[in-house]
């Protein structure tokens, strides 16, 4: 549904995304992670077909993004990071303004509205003024603008920045109605937490390269083939980190208050000759924990893999 070949994207001399290959199929809701300035809003306004690409093509929907930008907006709701909402309508008259911009019917209209009202959970705030409401019911409200046409591809920049813990669930939950109703859908986000239980693919971005993408069961596994330890240390850190840095196991090591987090390229075996190593070398542990990798630790072992 979307696809992106060798897309690339110069600012002067500056290249913000290089060579990025992507493909989401119909149905998927693709979470597209990286931190600040990595390239997602660069890639996702070249896909909603806002900003030219310097190389490569993309296609939405089994449109040309450059030879066809009027066919990729009709399939396409997008939402911006930073959306405006016009201060002096009501909800109706925002979602209307949209719809007519989508040209659809006069007769149709109603309907739409207060269907996309009432998914929104807005139907109460109809008349109200858009300046009047909530950051929260702002930000619904710019969601339902983007299904006024009904989009089979969703692309929103961030959705629940800015949002409170209770209306970032609330957008969770309506992402995830939003792809039983079939939407393909490209969410960015810099909140790992915020995409981990509503996707069902990511792709992994920082400087503008794509370090790694797929099912999200298929990037945990990658993850996976490497053993977590989380060590807190009660004594002799020192010694525990020299210790760690030289083993032959480890992959990645990466700092936290009292302790450490390590990426351990070993079995149980490997793990007990280390941990008993540590012992022997008067290093003293409060824990020593294998774990199964979250979202955020695929994330910090992708973008951060280095070897201290
Ligand atoms: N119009 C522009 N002119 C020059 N540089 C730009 C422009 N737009 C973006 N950049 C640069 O390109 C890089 C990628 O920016 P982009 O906005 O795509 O990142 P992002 O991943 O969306 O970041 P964020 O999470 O902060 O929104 C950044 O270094 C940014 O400063």
């Amino acid at each position: 549904m979307i696809t992106l070949t060798g897309f690339g994207k110069d600012y002067g001399d500056f290249t913000a995304v290089e060579n990025l290959d992507l493909h989401i199929a119909a149905g998927e809701t693709f979470g597209f992670i990286g931190p600040n300035g990595a390239g997602k809003s660069t890639t996702i306004r070249f896909l909603a077909t806002l900003l030219r690409a310097s190389r490569g093509q993309g296609e939405v929907a089994g449109c040309d993004v450059m030879a066809d930008p009027v066919g990729v907006r009709q399939s396409v709701g997008y939402m911006p990071d930073n959306f405006g909402v016009y201060d002096g309508m009501r909800v109706w008259e925002f979602l209307d303004f949209f719809a007519v911009a989508y040209r659809i019917g006069r007769k149709d209209r109603k309907q739409i509205i207060s269907n996309v009202l009432e998914l929104l959970d807005l139907t109460h705030k109809r008349d109200d003024f858009v300046n009047g409401l909530s950051r929260g019911m702002k930000q619904r409200l710019c969601l339902a603008k983007t299904l006024v046409h009904d989009p089979p591809v969703l692309i929103l920049d961030e959705p629940a920045s800015g949002l409170d813990p209770r209306a970032r669930v609330e957008v969770k939950a309506l992402l995830k109605e939003l792809r039983k109703m079939g939407k393909t859908i490209l969410i960015s986000s810099h909140i790992l937490t915020e995409l981990a239980d509503c996707c069902t693919s990511i792709g992994i971005i920082e400087r503008g390269q794509l370090l790694m993408s797929g099912p999200i069961e298929s990037v945990y596994r990658q993850i996976r083939r490497n053993r977590l330890v989380d060590i807190q240390f009660l004594k002799n850190e020192e010694a525990g980190l020299s210790i760690l840095r030289s083993s032959p196991h480890l992959r990645s090591l990466e700092m936290k208050p009292g302790g450490v987090i390590v990426e351990l390229e070993t079995g149980d075996e490997g793990l007990a000759d280390l941990m008993e190593q540590l012992i022997r070398e008067g290093v003293r542990m409060r824990s020593f924990n294998d774990r199964d990798p979250t979202l955020e630790d695929v994330f910090m072992t992708v973008t951060k893999g280095i070897v201290n």
